[in-house]
């Protein structure tokens, strides 16, 4: 008998980026999976179980072994910091994450920055020798800098959309973002072989996707 690997699945919008490339990698996700409010899926055919987690949740239940595997973004990983091995750059759900301003801005002598991502914004900052003070938010970012919450923010970019509707700019890059295929440490070493064997099933479509 083999195995079963538990994958912690994130809700929204990289589920369906990540269905879309394990079926094009021949792991045939049954289309009811993508449309279940069920959290625990088991797929015994694929030897995979399904953990439909919050993003920002995923390295968590990977690091503590709840989950052997784990599909999450580079910006959730850079902010969590989780003892976990990260295997693959799976390309999906591209964007970056940057500080972000309106066109007038200049620097006070008190600085404030809105985030989702206190941590990589502390840590940027301190790298730039900027004093600012990070403050914490968890949605709608870009209202921060409109309603004088703060003066900048470190959010992310995918179309710019949002930035354009709310007059904003992007100031600088931080860095890219994709999604990241990551694992338990114990795990892979003790699921060694099926571990393997779906990267081996999902490198070459990352590596046609890419190009192009
Ligand atoms: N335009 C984008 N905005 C935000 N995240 C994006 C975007 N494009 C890709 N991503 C990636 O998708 C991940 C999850 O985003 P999503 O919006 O699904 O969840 P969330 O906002 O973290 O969670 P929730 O909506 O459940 O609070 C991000 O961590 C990031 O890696
Ligand atoms: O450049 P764009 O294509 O406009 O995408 C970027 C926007 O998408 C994300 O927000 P999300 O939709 O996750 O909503 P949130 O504000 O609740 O985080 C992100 O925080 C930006 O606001």
């Amino acid at each position: 008998m083999t195995d079963i690997l538990k994958v912690a699945m994130p809700k929204g919008r990289i589920y369906k980026k990540a269905s879309a490339l394990f079926r094009e990698a021949g792991v045939p996700i049954p289309v009811d999976v993508d449309e279940t409010r069920k959290l625990v899926i088991p797929l015994p055919e694929l030897g995979l179980e399904f953990i439909m987690a919050k993003p920002v949740d995923v390295p968590t239940y990977v690091e503590y072994g709840a989950a052997d595997i784990g599909i999450v973004g580079k910006d959730v990983l850079m902010e969590e910091n989780r003892d976990v091995y990260e295997l693959l750059d799976l390309g999906i759900a591209r964007c970056r994450m940057s500080v972000i301003g309106l066109p007038n801005w200049e620097p006070g002598i008190q600085q404030r920055v809105a985030t989702k991502y206190p941590n990589v914004a502390s840590q940027f900052f301190r790298e730039q020798g900027q004093q600012v003070e990070v403050i914490k938010l968890n949605g709608s970012i870009e209202l921060a800098p409109l309603i004088g919450l703060a003066d900048r923010i470190v959010d992310m970019v995918e179309t710019g959309q949002t930035l354009r509707e709310n007059g904003l700019i992007e100031m600088t890059e931080i860095f890219e973002i994709t999604s990241r295929l990551i694992a338990n440490r114990v795990s892979y070493r003790m699921k060694n072989h099926q571990i393997q064997a779906l990267c081996d099933r999902l490198q070459p479509v990352i590596a046609a996707v890419q190009k192009g």
